[in-house]
């Protein structure tokens, strides 16, 4: 059968209109699949060896290639058992098995297939650098110890170190700035997207041994060694960071009793304004020996018990706590917090966490109250006798009798940081943000591993929208075509 040239024209016309149009389909369930399709999972786990305690954090995100970003969340955070790993002096092979529990809990969580692409760091913070600068050998001793056992187990370990008091305060400003979206965000359309508005928050961090703030100030940062600059999506920061050693919660209190025991020569008990009247303890010598912040001379010779009596008073608690700082030395210069130290004046909102939250938390106090509320409050709680004290706060023993202390030291820190009544608002007392415990540990994996890109990303998915539409527009010229054609073979029938 022979077909006439219409036949054939309308015949060729359909193939090229198929052939296009099963390209485009093709194209778009390629493009589509590696839309819909979920992405690799990958994980990162954190150890943060603080003072006090360890703590393991394992990080989940969904591998994302186009832009090397992705939304990080907290799958796991994991308090290791014991104390600080710098407390195993004694027999550091100890540190490295105190590991072992939170290790074994993170690794259930991750499919075995991916144990080997797991990335895993141990950072140490004050506790290690005291024990450093006292005893360099036992601390490299504690650090090979948990190296061991992470290096026998089958993540990918990249090392364990003691971090700088600068790193800690940085990475945690990387933390809560990533976490808040205060870099890049992430919006729920799936683009990438800077905040127009620029403010990045401060943190104000407060361990047992040391305590830190990082902000990004309004001026240049005039002495370097306090500046670290990050250059992230795209844009500069500057950020200022001072880590005060010995001024952590434990450190400080330790100070402050070794102060008063001084203070108080041969006589016995020794009387302790921030304990609540009616508070008796017996504390064994290890109060005072063994702490690398506390002056041999403050220390008693030989070691001894020591009977200390609460009396519950405010105003002396403030006056003990405010001599453990240098406050003339600052006298009269803007650019000064404390002990000489310099501090740009203060910038933006401020996020203050671990035991500035864990003070501020038991005193109801995280409800950004006034300043004047924050010290009636603390007043009130340092006069209410120890017996009633006891009475309200059934099964909360282990940090009871310091909350009084703590309150009245972190007012007196936050003071000498320049937090007036007027910039007192701008604190937020918090243990989590964007779903992931405020601290050092997230910055410091994501600097580490280079996930986030010193210069923006390309949008998320602007690139696939734009072949969705060019696939749909050209299927609709496509099928217009096909339906051309067919008309005219209607309208002109067969001669
Ligand atoms: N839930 C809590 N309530 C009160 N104090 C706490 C709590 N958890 C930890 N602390 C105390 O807060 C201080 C700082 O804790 P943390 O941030 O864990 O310190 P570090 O980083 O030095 O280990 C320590 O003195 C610790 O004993
Ligand atoms: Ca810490």
């Amino acid at each position: 059968m022979s077909l006439s040239w219409k036949e054939r024209a309308f015949l060729a016309l359909l193939g090229a209109a198929t052939a296009s149009g099963l390209t485009v389909l093709i194209l778009i369930l390629v493009e589509a699949s590696s839309v819909l399709l979920p992405a690799d999972t990958k994980f990162g786990i954190v150890f943060d060896a603080g003072s006090s305690h360890t703590s393991l954090f394992l990080y989940q995100w969904q591998a994302d290639k186009k832009n090397n970003s992705g939304v990080i969340s907290q799958a796991l955070a994991c308090r290791v058992e014991g104390p600080g790993i710098s407390s195993y002096t004694s027999d550091p092979t100890q540190a490295g098995e105190s590991l072992k529990g939170c290790l074994g809990e993170a690794l259930g969580l991750i499919p075995k297939a991916q144990h080997p692409d797991t990335a895993t760091f141990l950072g140490a913070t004050a506790g290690m650098r005291l024990l450093s600068q006292k005893n360099g050998s036992l601390a490299r001793d504690i650090l090979a110890a948990v190296t061991r056992v992470l290096s026998q187990s089958p993540v990918d370990f990249w090392g364990a170190e003691i971090l700088t008091g600068q790193d800690e305060g940085s990475f945690a400003w990387i933390t809560i700035n990533y976490a808040l979206g205060r870099l890049v965000k992430y919006s729920s359309s799936g683009e990438w997207i800077q905040p127009a508005e620029w403010a990045p928050v401060g943190v104000l961090d407060m361990g047992g041994a040391s305590t830190q703030i990082s902000f990004v100030p309004m001026a240049p940062i005039l002495d370097q060694s306090t500046q670290t600059t990050f250059r992230l999506y795209g844009r500069n920061y500057s950020v200022y960071t001072h880590s005060y050693l010995c001024y952590g919660r434990d450190a400080a209190l330790g100070r402050l009793l070794a102060a008063l025991v001084q203070q108080s020569g041969p006589q016995r008990p020794v009387h302790h304004p921030c304990y609540h009247s009616g508070y008796q303890v017996v504390l064994p010598p290890a109060a005072l020996h063994g702490s690398s912040c506390i002056p041999s001379s403050a220390v008693l010779e030989p070691p001894r018990n020591l009977t200390v009596l609460g009396t519950g008073n405010p105003a002396a608690c403030l006056a003990a706590i405010r001599a453990l700082f240098n406050f003339s030395s600052c006298a009269g210069q803007r650019e000064c917090a404390f002990n000489g130290v310099y501090q740009p004046p203060l910038r933006g909102r401020f996020y203050a966490f671990s035991d500035f939250y864990h003070t501020f938390s038991f005193l109801n106090l995280t409800s950004r109250q006034p300043l004047g509320t924050v010290n009636t409050t603390i007043w009130e709680f340092c006069q209410r006798p120890w017996r009633l004290v006891e009475a309200s706060y059934p099964g909360q023993e282990r940090w009871l009798c310091s909350f009084c202390a703590a309150g009245l030291y972190v007012l007196t820190l936050l003071q000498g940081y320049g937090f007036s009544a007027d910039t007192w608002p701008s604190i937020d007392f918090e243990e989590q943000a964007g779903g992931v415990d405020i601290g050092w540990t997230l910055g410091y994996m994501l600097n580490l591993t280079g996930m986030i890109p010193a210069e923006a990303p390309a949008p998320g998915r602007a690139q696939s929208y734009g072949v969705w539409t060019a696939g749909v527009v050209f299927l609709v010229l496509t099928i217009g075509t096909v339906l051309g054609a067919g008309a005219v073979q209607l309208l002109w029938p067969q001669e």
